[in-house]
């Protein structure tokens, strides 16, 4: 059983699916088992860690949270305020869409649109935030969203025979890199290599890393607007100290397409940011990196983590493709 992070208080996420996929182990090259964070409670691993922060905020008497979001974060501290019993204010940027603000609504969020990027929300947040009571939840520099986040791997470690080779996972600000990381120390598989995606027009943990130090991308000019912090989580350069982290940058053309082959090979709908995980995959960057001997070959298995997200569906896949001219 995955170790309760918030004291003995139960979660508020599930303990998701571990599954082979066939079509993603065929395309790699290698066995690949699927951490389903799609089924989670508002379709992303978010809950995890927010769920987390929302818990230990409520303890210390918060009364009001207040969440800056590009949509999923913002949905999983509406959910975890629901079940807390307490009100949320989410600030998310002009470019997330109308079906995630009517799903924050429906959890009972107020909705406050403010800026162009996440960056700019996230000022308005941080400003409600000095309300007397109100407490910020940040959707990826918390080291509780880090814990919250790091159950995942505990879960992999209880439910897969075999310590896989490397684990994929998609980067915005870092947090969930973070929080993989904190997994691996905690049960031992510090030395897995952990691949991070990202989008060209999100890739700020890849200029960071190329810069050494943290850097802030002029704009946001990817279509995975989930994955749009123009400036990563220090402790997510920190993680890149600290264990063998392999940036990995993708076309938004790559990710939208792996949105696609992965509903018709999986029947799962997720969001480009998760796209640019499952993109390692089928465009050949894992047989790549072991080309160029960055992973070893033959690799046993890998996870990739299917982040998810929630506000995707089949009519902006549509969209998504003809604004990239993929027909
Ligand atoms: C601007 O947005 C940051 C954050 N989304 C982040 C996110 C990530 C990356 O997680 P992170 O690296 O930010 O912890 C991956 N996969 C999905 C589906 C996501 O929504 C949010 O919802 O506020």
């Amino acid at each position: 059983m995955a170790a309760q992070p918030s004291g003995g208080k139960k979660p508020f996420h599930i303990i998701s699916p571990v599954l082979e996929s066939l079509p993603l182990s065929r395309a790699a090259g290698t066995k690949v088992f699927m951490k389903l964070e799609n089924v989670q409670p508002t379709g992303s691993f978010k809950i995890r860690g927010i769920g987390h922060l929302c818990q230990e905020a409520a303890k210390k008497g918060c009364r009001h949270f207040v969440c800056s979001s590009g949509g999923n974060a913002g949905l999983a501290a509406a959910y975890a305020a629901k079940k807390l019993g307490l009100p949320v204010t989410v600030v998310v940027p002009s470019t997330t869409g109308p079906t995630t603000v009517r799903k924050l609504e429906e959890l009972g969020a107020e909705v406050e649109v403010s800026g162009q990027v996440w960056d700019e929300a996230n000022k308005r947040a941080l400003e409600l935030a000095k309300t007397e009571g109100w407490v910020s939840i940040h959707p990826f520099d918390h080291p509780l969203v880090w814990q919250g986040h790091a159950s995942l791997v505990q879960e992999l470690k209880d439910s897969l025979d075999t310590k896989p080779d490397a684990i994929l996972l998609a980067v915005g600000g870092g947090g969930l890199l973070a929080g993989v990381a904190a997994g691996l120390h905690q049960v031992g598989w510090q030395d897995i290599p952990i691949i991070a995606a990202e989008t060209w027009g999100t890739h700020s943990f890849h200029t960071a890393l190329a810069a050494g130090r943290l850097v802030s991308l002029p704009d946001i000019t990817s279509v995975a607007k989930c994955l749009g912090a123009k400036m990563v989580a220090a402790r997510a350069l920190e993680c890149a100290q600290e264990c063998q982290v392999i940036s990995q940058v993708v076309e938004d053309t790559e990710a939208v397409r792996a949105v696609e082959q992965f509903l018709d090979d999986e029947r799962m709908l997720v969001q480009p940011a998760c796209g640019a995980a499952l993109a390692l995959l089928y465009t050949g960057r894992l047989q790549r990196l072991q080309h160029e001997g960055r992973l070893r070959t033959p690799l046993a298995s890998v996870v990739v983590v299917v982040c998810g997200g929630s506000s995707m569906q089949v009519a902006q896949l549509q969209a998504l493709k003809s604004q990239l001219g993929l027909e």
